[in-house]
């Protein structure tokens, strides 16, 4: 009999709960068990503001340490908290079928019915820039810590409303929440929202060919596009960067956007190209959006 796989994660009910999803998908497809190996991260111990930790990937090393050390054999990321810069040293053995990439608020009324004045929470520069530009009269508070946390502000009233998204919501239980989700036409998704990631080391092919079977073309080629503008523009997680590409199996259809972080400016571009060409779609939009001032935009958000 073929041992378990050991899957390493993260111990909040988000990260449990997504890679919960992937193991059942995993055993599902190939019969062999997955067990869940729980990893503490200093992303999750850390009483620092994310925005002020210098970067990405605060979630991910722990993980990836285990995998070094041969503690896990493969670890699930939201992967839109990876770096787009990959370590050599694993790989992306799947990226399985996106959820809903859209942001989503959480409060007692949508978005256009708040009182001004009113108090939004949210730790991301991209969603304050972007929100700004709809609703410059509310005020943006940076709030941090698990989405359950986060939810919690909107329920004790220290915040009118809270903007997180779509698919962590439903993915520890609280889309019923969900006051309104917001169209990528008024708040572009940060690359790779919504998707996750399987990871394993590089020097293990037979793994890398196993864990494959979770893989979804379209949402690599989308997520491909989205990051490869994100690493062109060599902005961060922190960067009021926003970018969304679907791919119809034909055509691969991507937007990009920009924000300055008062919402006052924007660059926003649009492209389509083949599916396998997902990462010069993504370079050569940013080359354009930084040839239309995109950088000068990202200001101090930029890295
Ligand atoms: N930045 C933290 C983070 N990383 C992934 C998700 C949620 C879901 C996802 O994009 O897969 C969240 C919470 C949020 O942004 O509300």
């Amino acid at each position: 009999m073929t041992s378990p796989l050991r899957l390493g994660t993260r111990r909040s009910l988000m990260a449990t709960t997504q890679s919960q999803m992937v193991a059942d998908a995993y055993t599902r497809r190939t019969g062999r068990a997955v067990e869940l190996v729980g990893v503490t991260t200093f992303g999750d111990v850390t009483k620092a503001h994310l925005a002020q930790l210098g970067g990405t990937g605060v979630f991910v090393s722990a993980l990836r340490d285990k995998l070094i050390d041969d503690e896990v054999d493969f670890a699930v990321h939201s992967l839109k908290d990876l770096p787009t810069k990959q370590d050599p040293r694993f790989t992306l053995a799947a990226l399985p079928a996106r959820h809903d990439h859209r942001d989503a608020l959480v409060g007692s009324c949508k978005f256009a019915d708040l009182p001004p004045g009113a108090r939004v929470g949210t730790g991301s520069p991209r969603r304050v820039a972007m929100l700004s530009a709809l609703r410059p009269d509310l005020e943006y508070v940076a709030i941090r810590g698990n989405a359950d946390t986060r939810i919690g502000k909107v329920a004790s009233g220290e915040l009118d409303a809270v903007v997180l998204a779509s698919a962590g919501l439903a993915r520890i239980g609280r889309g019923g929440e969900i006051a309104q989700i917001f169209e990528t036409e008024e708040l572009l998704p940060a690359p790779g929202q919504g998707a996750l990631a399987v990871e394993c080391r590089a020097d293990r092919p037979d793994l890398i060919e196993f864990l494959s079977v979770l893989d979804d073309p379209a949402t690599r080629s989308a997520v491909t596009a989205e990051r490869a503008v994100l690493a062109a523009l060599e902005a961060g997680c922190a960067a009021p960067v926003g970018a969304f590409a679907v791919d119809d199996g034909h055509t691969l259809n991507l937007t990009a956007v920009v924000v300055s972080i008062d919402g006052r400016e924007a660059v926003r571009k649009s492209a389509a190209g083949s599916p396998s060409e997902a990462a010069n779609l993504g370079r050569l939009l940013a080359a354009e959006m930084i040839a239309e001032g995109a950088d000068r935009l990202m200001g101090e958000h930029s890295h």
